[in-house]
């Protein structure tokens, strides 16, 4: 189907072979995996075409556009192509995890400042990058900031099943209509970016759409007045009064992010294997679904 790099992934299942499961979404689950062929470990997501709502040529042309983004903070696809009535895409493996799965493992009441300034700088990057090439990811969120072992961090899912390039209607009249509503789309990204600034800071995402911003922040008592007001300029109601992600990575609650390897230090270390703390997650859930 499609073939990103300069090593030359397989397109061929069988020149997988698939490990544990790491990962679940709505239609898809991801393996950890081995190219045989290159002896590389990768993280290959399986999607149930069966199962997807959207039309076969949409996903092609998204997953298209996956491997043809090109930015060190955005998953990008090694390749793609199906097996049967699924879809496989081959990425690189972040062996950290989400974010959202870190939290759960070992940081449940959030993480400190600093991590939090230094994952969504490196998420704020991807948007920059995105959003002056006209597109948006719809889909922020801790679980789709994955984490390598290095402490490289990478927005992933494009929503491949969501239609990640669809930026709505397009209207025929006017360059400064057409400006003014990529503006609005891209200003969606700030809000879900906001959003994922309390989930990182608190564990988990705020219960309501329109986060009670006092209560919320009377509960954390040391938090920087700089992240107050970096979260404060994100979930700002009318989009046009949201800064843009390029103003926003200017923000100074940045100066309190370091270096990715300081991430590995910090929230990977002791970590047990991606699919050990998948598989203690599912159990977990699985089990409070059944009470
Ligand atoms: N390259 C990867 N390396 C390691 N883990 C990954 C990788 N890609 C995805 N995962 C894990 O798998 C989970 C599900 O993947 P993903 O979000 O892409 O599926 P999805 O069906 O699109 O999910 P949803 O629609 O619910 O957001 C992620 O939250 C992450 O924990």
């Amino acid at each position: 189907m499609s073939q990103a790099s300069d090593r030359r992934f397989p397109l061929n299942a069988q020149d997988y072979r698939l490990f544990e499961e790491v990962g679940e979404g709505v239609s898809a689950t991801v393996y950890r995996a081995l190219c045989v062929p290159l002896n590389e470990t990768v993280a290959i997501k399986v999607l149930d075409l069966e199962k997807c709502n959207n039309d076969l040529d949409g996903i092609r042309r998204e997953v298209q556009t996956m491997s043809l983004i090109n930015h060190p903070n955005l998953l990008r696809a090694h390749c793609s192509f199906t097996s049967g009535h699924n879809l496989w895409v081959v990425m690189p493996y972040m062996a950290g995890g989400s974010c959202l799965h870190i939290m759960k493992s070992a940081f449940p009441e959030g993480l400190e400042e600093p991590v939090i300034a230094t994952l969504l700088r490196e998420v704020l990057k991807a948007l920059v990058y995105l959003h002056a090439h006209g597109h948006i990811h719809r889909d922020v969120k801790a679980g789709n900031i994955l984490v390598d072992s290095n402490g490289a961090v990478k927005l992933a899912d494009f929503g491949v099943s969501a239609g990640m390039f669809d930026t709505g209607d397009r209207q025929p009249c006017g360059r400064r209509n057409i400006l003014n509503n990529i503006c609005m789309v891209n200003r969606a990204d700030i809000w879900s970016f906001g959003i994922t600034a309390l989930e990182l800071a608190h564990g988990h995402a705020p219960f309501s759409k329109y986060p009670p911003m006092k209560e919320y922040f009377t509960k954390m008592l040391l938090v920087l007045q700089s992240f107050k007001e970096l979260v404060a300029a994100c979930l700002v109601k009318d989009p046009k009064k949201r800064p843009s992600s390029e103003k926003l990575l200017k923000h100074h609650f940045f100066k309190h992010a370091r270096s990715v390897d300081y991430l590995s230090r910090t929230i990977l270390e002791g970590l047990s294997p991606l699919g050990d703390r998948f598989r203690t997650i599912k159990v977990v859930y699985l089990s409070r679904a059944m009470k």
